[in-house]
């Protein structure tokens, strides 16, 4: 978004609706702009407060090429926006094209690692490790529903098995030995195929 705001935030909801993320911008060699800065991430801070969806905030210096004339030292920037737990990188929009790509870039991650994140949590696979002969082979993991691809060396072949359905999920009710032992034995019932958190 570019707000154009010269007199910081206004009306700023018609935009804190739609965005996916905020690119808050400042020129290192201009302080008031970087105070303007604050105003603007005190304003996402109150309403990511009160927002179910999180959006990546960050934070940059802008003008990078004028060092020369810079009004604000980068470690101002960066515990600005440690304080507002955003991501921070100075850059030169006129100098260094890759460096603001590489913004853009971190920025459209860091959206879709939050839409991720704000899946609701679903267990999808249980794993049984099975000892094997002491080869180390690359093993892909399934690209299977949200499990990313990795690939790693193991020394132990890893089963996995989907968790039950709802459908399969049984009641189990489970004894400890202890509870056992006394007259009045408690029992902890547990729903086999469901992850407790
Ligand atoms: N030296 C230098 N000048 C820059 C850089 N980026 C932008 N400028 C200059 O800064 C001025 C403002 O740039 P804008 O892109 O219009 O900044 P803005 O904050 O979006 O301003 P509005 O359009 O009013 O919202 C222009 O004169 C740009 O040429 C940079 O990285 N280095």
């Amino acid at each position: 978004m570019d707000t154009a705001d010269q007199d910081g935030p206004g009306n700023c909801e018609r935009y804190l609706c739609w965005a996916s993320a905020f690119l808050v911008v400042y020129s290192i060699d201009n302080r008031k702009s970087f105070e303007g800065c604050q105003r603007y991430l005190e304003v996402l801070a109150l309403h990511a407060r009160g927002c179910q969806r999180r959006c990546p905030v960050l934070l940059l210096g802008n003008k990078l090429d004028m060092e020369q004339y810079r009004q604000v030292p980068s470690a101002e920037g960066m515990s600005l926006a440690s304080r507002f737990g955003c991501l921070f990188h100075e850059v030169s929009a006129c100098q260094d094209f890759s460096r603001v790509q590489h913004v853009f870039h971190e920025a459209v991650r860091e959206v879709r690692r939050q839409a991720e994140w704000n899946l609701p949590m679903r267990p999808l696979f249980i794993s049984e490790e099975r000892p094997c002969p002491p080869v180390a082979t690359p093993v892909v993991l399934p690209t299977h529903h949200s499990l990313a691809t990795c690939t790693f060396n193991t020394l132990s072949t890893v089963n996995y098995k989907e968790i039950p359905s709802v459908a399969q999920a049984k009641l189990v009710t489970v004894k400890s030995s202890r509870a056992q032992s006394k007259r009045k034995a408690p029992t902890l019932t547990l729903l086999k195929g469901f992850k407790i958190f």
